[in-house]
């Protein structure tokens, strides 16, 4: 019934296909998958503009300047002839025939005359004297039409998550909504008749240390809600069959005692178990079911570290391949002889520093300490005696 943690966390992987795709809004995006690539919607920037605040001149100097124009402004509809200036702000459409722009700072203006003073800073990109006596060359300070990208040009692929870099590139292309994979939607259910929801645990109460840590670990998720249950069957039945959840996550339940009836109440309900227990320490008991109907559900142990590595192991590969992610290359670190088990996979609350894991201690399952002192979970594989390691980030869902 036991499965090795790396076929388990695969498993997981496997057990879904990502969700529908759905247009959204840009600001719903981040974070999300691209379910189809973004092409430009037109050219960038979509006519010749100025780089500059000074003037677009055409032909040689000195230039009479003939009119001006701002950002925000139409393409002017007169064309500079040869001799002929136009005042330009960044940003502003340039004249058609205008050759380059001469910045404000090399501007020498009389009246209506300009020409360009070559003992101020020129700001040529591959002249690094403070002034080199040139005048700015033809097309400089100029963005030719489309030279970021034309319309129709593939911008973005399929598949790519959704950054702030990438809402603002989507944006100055045109789009105001992403077609992205669904965020899974997830559901919490606490179960423990011991359990405290505020104030200093006591003999034969604790404080439930499970609700309050996994939002921000539900990777591309979005809870519905954290449901309390006491230890009963009926209850944990009737949670897991109602509501819009695509993924229920369970805390505690998942052992063998006279309380814990989630593999009971699993089988009742005809789900598909497809993890039963993992070869690893802490969260052996943690489990990965499918109910009918195709709803998931992620069994995780009550001991709140064991709690932790099944998030690590069972729910966020889950939650990755639902929202469209597909798996990155691990984070690896040196690890020494910490004690491998002989059969189980270790996962060991670890800080990294210049490629090395080491171990921050305080891993018992029932207690946390390790994993919050700890920038990552090292995966230590059965028998390991020292060598490189995945490293399983602590840090909260993007
Ligand atoms: N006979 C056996 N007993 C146990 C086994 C086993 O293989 N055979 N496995 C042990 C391991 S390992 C784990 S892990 C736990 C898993 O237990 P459950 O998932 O059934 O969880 P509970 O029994 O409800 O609780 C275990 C422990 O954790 C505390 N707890 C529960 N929920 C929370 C919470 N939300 N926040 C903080 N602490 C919580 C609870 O009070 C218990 O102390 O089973 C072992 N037993
Ligand atoms: O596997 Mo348990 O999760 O060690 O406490």
């Amino acid at each position: 019934m036991t499965m090795p943690w790396t076929l388990a966390r695969q498993t997981a992987r496997d057990a879904v296909k990502p969700l529908d795709a759905v247009e959204v809004a840009l600001p719903d995006a981040v974070g999300a998958v691209l379910a189809s690539a973004v092409r430009a919607l037109a050219d960038q920037p979509a006519c010749a503009t100025s780089a500059m605040d000074g003037y677009a001149v055409s032909g040689p100097g000195p230039w009479t300047i003939t009119g001006r124009v701002a950002a925000g402004d139409p393409v002017p509809g007169v064309a500079l002839g040869p001799g002929e200036a136009f005042g330009v702000a960044t940003g502003a459409p340039v004249p058609d025939g205008s050759d380059l722009v001469v910045p404000v700072e090399q501007s020498a203006v009389a009246g209506a005359v300009l020409s360009v003073d070559t003992g101020v800073p020129c700001r040529h990109t591959d002249c690094r004297r403070e002034s080199c006596g040139r005048p700015p060359h033809r097309g400089k300070h100029l963005r030719r039409r489309g030279e970021d990208w034309s319309a129709g040009e593939e911008l973005l692929h399929t598949g790519a998550v959704v950054s702030p870099a990438v809402l603002g590139l989507a944006a100055g292309a045109g789009h105001d909504t992403l077609l992205v994979h669904r965020r899974p939607r997830a559901a919490v259910v606490v179960t423990g008749d011991e359990l405290l929801r505020s104030g200093p645990p006591r003999p034969g109460r604790v404080r439930d240390a499970i609700g309050p840590m996994l939002p921000s670990l539900l990777t591309g998720a979005d809870l519905l809600g954290t449901t309390y249950l006491r230890d009963d069957p009926a209850a944990l039945a009737a949670a897991l069959t109602g509501g819009a959840a695509d993924v229920l996550v369970t805390c505690g339940a998942t052992s063998v005692g006279a309380a814990d009836h989630l593999r009971h109440v699993l089988a009742t309900l005809g789900a598909d178990v497809l993890v039963s227990g993992v070869a690893c320490r802490p969260g052996h008991p943690m489990l990965l079911a499918v109910l009918p109907g195709g709803r998931c559900v992620v069994g995780l142990p009550g001991n709140p570290f064991a709690a932790f590595a099944a998030v690590m192991t069972l729910l966020r590969p889950l939650l990755d391949t639902l929202g469209g992610h597909t798996a990155r290359p691990p984070a690896t670190a040196w690890l020494g002889d910490v004690g491998a088990h002989p059969r189980d996979t270790r996962l060991v609350p670890v800080t990294r520093s210049r490629g090395v894991a080491v171990p921050v201690g305080h891993d018992r399952p029932g207690s946390l300490r390790g994993a919050a002192l700890a920038g990552a979970l090292a995966v230590v594989p059965p028998g390991h005696r020292g060598g490189e390691v995945e490293l399983l980030t602590c840090g909260s869902a993007s």
